[in-house]
């Protein structure tokens, strides 16, 4: 068998336009685990409504966070590949899950250098239908129709290993020096409600509410919600944070259903009114910044916390492509390497 690793990341349209925009989003919001309802009821949604009127206001958000060598995702993604590659012997692949240089382009780039066992790497701390789940799945689609006799292991969700939060809390550390802060937002995507309830294997553990995260359950290695609580809180015990100055939320809904709350823009009018008024945000649902952190924080969350009272705003960075994140991912492919273990 020659091992290969395939790191997956969501993907962003080709380029900040309408007319790129669009296809772009009609892939990602007609996947099953991204809008649940049957392909009928999606297709009136997406197509005959959500279409009409997103790909220009998304396009507009796009053009502001645009860098001259592309979409900061795709970048971010890039150079965290080729740091990740300088460091190992064996063949690593880059795929995105919607729009350009698919999972299936990343899957015959390994097969073409002789790959037949993949390490595929959702490149998502947390599980949730609509990220981690919906890689798994299209890989393991792909692998069936076009590379049936590679074999694929999949890298668990990694939000509470012991050194990614040492990563992370070092970074936050680092970027939160000489900002004079009251309280830090972990900010994470918000998933609706429902996909909570779905995810739930047993059907009735799920809650909502947080007091189901105390008992333990088989239902927490695909409860997002649960996942994003125990990074912040693991954070917050490698920082030794103060309980009154930490706080999540999640951000970027989409209307219809309840989403996870409480919801971001909301958290920074209620913390600004609370005197709050020096905040830092950490948006640790992704690894690379992308549109949801440069423009939906970074540059409107900013002005909204401001709106409403705030005085000064800081965006922590995603661990984008820095070395210690490069060196840690690194390291958990050498374990799969010689010893087959994953991180847990
Ligand atoms: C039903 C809608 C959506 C769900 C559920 C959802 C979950 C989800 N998304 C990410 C990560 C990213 N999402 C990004 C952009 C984005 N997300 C949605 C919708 C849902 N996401 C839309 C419509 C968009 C496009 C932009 C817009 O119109 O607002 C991005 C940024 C991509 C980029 O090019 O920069 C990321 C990353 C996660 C992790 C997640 C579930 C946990
Ligand atoms: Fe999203
Ligand atoms: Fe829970």
């Amino acid at each position: 068998m020659s091992k290969g690793i395939l790191l997956v990341n969501l993907g962003s349209p080709d380029s900040p336009t309408k007319k790129d925009v669009k296809p772009y989003l009609d892939e990602f919001l007609m996947d099953e685990r991204v809008i649940d309802v049957p392909y009928a009821l999606r297709n009136l949604l997406v197509r005959g409504i959500i279409l009409n009127t997103r790909p220009k206001k998304s396009a507009k958000a796009y053009s502001k966070i645009w860098w001259e060598e592309g979409s900061p995702l795709i970048v971010i993604s890039e150079r965290f590949k080729k740091k990740v590659a300088q460091q190992l012997d064996l063949p690593v692949a880059l795929g995105m899950r919607y729009g350009s240089g698919s999972i299936k382009e990343g899957l015959q780039e390994l097969k073409e250098k002789g790959v037949d066992e993949v390490l595929l790497v959702p490149l998502y701390p947390h599980y949730a239908m609509s990220s981690y789940e919906t890689v798994v799945a299209k890989a393991f689609e792909q692998k069936k129709i076009y590379f049936p006799e590679m074999h694929i292991t999949t890298m668990p969700a990694f939000y509470k290993n012991q050194d990614y939060i040492k990563v992370l809390s070092k970074s936050i550390a680092e970027e939160l020096k000489g900002f004079d802060y009251d309280h830090i937002l972990f900010s994470y995507h918000g998933i609706p409600e429902r996909h909570i309830r779905k995810s739930d294997p047993t059907k009735y553990h799920c809650q909502i509410d947080g007091n189901c995260c105390k008992v333990n359950s088989v239902a927490h290695h695909t409860c997002y919600r649960h996942q994003c609580y125990d990074t912040t809180e693991l954070v917050k015990r490698e920082l030794a944070l103060d309980d009154d100055k930490v706080s999540t939320s999640f951000q970027s809904r989409l209307a219809g259903d309840p989403w996870l709350k409480p919801y971001t823009d909301f958290e920074f009018e209620r913390l600004a009114k609370e005197g709050k008024t020096k905040l830092a945000v950490i948006t640790p649902a992704f690894v690379s910044d992308c549109l949801e952190t440069l423009e939906e924080i970074a540059m409107e969350g900013e002005e909204e916390f401001k709106e409403a009272g705030g005085e000064s705003f800081k965006h922590i960075p995603c661990l984008n492509d820095r070395d210690d994140w490069a060196n840690l991912m690194v390291k958990w492919i050498k374990n799969w390497e010689a010893t087959e273990v994953l991180p847990v």
